[in-house]
């Protein structure tokens, strides 16, 4: 048989088991099934990924951290005690952050385009692995439609993931070259969250699993959680490293890349803007004043850009028809400055904006 996934023989799955020795049966399951064990990990720990593989990794994981926040809003749904629920919305706020450019959804981004990702395109989840989306959402099923002490035991896999970020964070720097501490900053956090929440969940599980039956429930949650990360890591192994077959859709390397990474199609002459160029912004962007932070920022889908004062005096005259020698003459009588000497930083300021993709001349 698979000594790897034992079956619990069927008297010992009849016995209460006490606290502590569910504790032992739940850290026993981590210790051979905890996605540190997979052969994909160990390549992306060890440097012996390409460059491309490890994008692919950070691509395919972003969706993970993209649907945990909603996983735990399922969680939280479930719970009918305020004081549990004021306990997990701080998982909700530790993914979304308080405020945008805030949270671990945004460090994730980061990361993704530390190596070498367009923002655009990484939120837009084109080519995700389907693998990758079936085995999160079966997380969010799972969690929605198990009883709570399920929910609660399938993040348990948690207790086991400062060893394996401590391992990652480690290996990556060491054997990368293109990964830099701050593209990882992602984990700091998660050293100090994911222990303060394992701790919660453990103490849970370890108080209501009274019975063997709930015993039973609690470790097949954990056993299918380890699942589910697993199974996205065959998902990648199999697509970007042996046999290497890429399915239809999937993200192909070179594509999703930010000019210039390279791999990536060079910027077209990256177009400089000039005084003739009357510049816009595109559909679904917006100057707003965002009154609770009194502050003026550009609104964009899923984006939101803190604008400085040049910035938001520029993109007011910014109305599509003005060019911008003609708001650099607007800006002059404004501020009584030589028009011509502010042209040159409103040009650099709308080449900005343009890179991002959030105005257009
Ligand atoms: O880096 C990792 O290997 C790893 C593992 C896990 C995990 O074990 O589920 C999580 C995370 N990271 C993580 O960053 C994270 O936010 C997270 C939330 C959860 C969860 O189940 O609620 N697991 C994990």
């Amino acid at each position: 048989m698979n000594a790897i996934f034992p079956t619990p023989d069927a008297a010992e799955s009849e016995r209460l088991l006490t606290p502590e020795e569910l504790e032992a049966a739940l850290r026993d399951i981590g210790a051979r099934r905890y996605h540190i064990l997979h052969p994909f990990h160990r390549l992306l720990h060890d440097g012996k990924l390409s460059k491309d593989q490890v994008r692919a990794w950070a691509l395919n994981r972003y969706y993970y951290q993209a649907m945990i926040p909603v996983k735990d809003a399922a969680v939280l749904a479930r719970m009918h005690d305020a004081e549990l629920r004021r306990i997990w919305r701080q998982r909700i706020v530790d993914h979304d952050g308080d405020a945008p450019g805030d949270g671990g959804i945004e460090r994730w981004l980061k990361l993704a385009e530390g190596v070498g990702f367009s923002r655009d395109y990484v939120l837009s989840t084109d080519g995700i692995l389907s693998a990758t989306k079936f085995a999160v959402e079966a997380y969010v099923h799972f969690v929605s439609e198990r009883t709570l002490l399920e929910a609660i035991a399938s993040s348990l896999t948690e207790m086991f993931s400062p060893t394996i970020i401590s391992e990652r964070v480690a290996g990556m720097l060491k054997n990368y070259d293109f990964i830099t501490k701050e593209t990882l900053a992602y984990f700091d956090k998660r050293l100090t969250q994911a222990p303060r929440d394992a701790d919660f969940a453990l103490d849970y599980v370890k108080r209501h699993a009274t019975t063997p039956e709930l015993q039973r429930q609690a470790m097949a949650a954990l056993t299918f959680k380890c699942n589910v990360l697993w199974v996205q890591l065959d998902a990648l192994y199999f697509a970007y490293v042996s046999p290497g077959m890429i399915p239809p859709d999937a993200w192909q390397p070179g594509v999703g890349l930010v000019a210039g990474a390279d791999g990536a199609p060079q910027p077209a002459g990256a177009k400089k803007t000039q005084g003739t160029d009357v510049p816009r912004l595109p559909r679904g962007v917006r100057l707003r004043n965002d009154e609770t932070r009194g502050k003026y920022v550009l609104l964009a889908p899923e984006r939101t850009f803190d604008l400085d004062d040049n910035a938001v005096a520029v993109l007011k005259l910014v109305d599509g028809s003005r060019n911008v020698a003609q708001i650099a003459d607007e800006l002059g009588k404004i501020y009584a400055a030589d028009p011509r000497a502010i042209e040159a930083d409103i040009c650099t300021m709308l080449d900005g904006l343009a890179e991002k993709r959030v105005l257009e001349r």
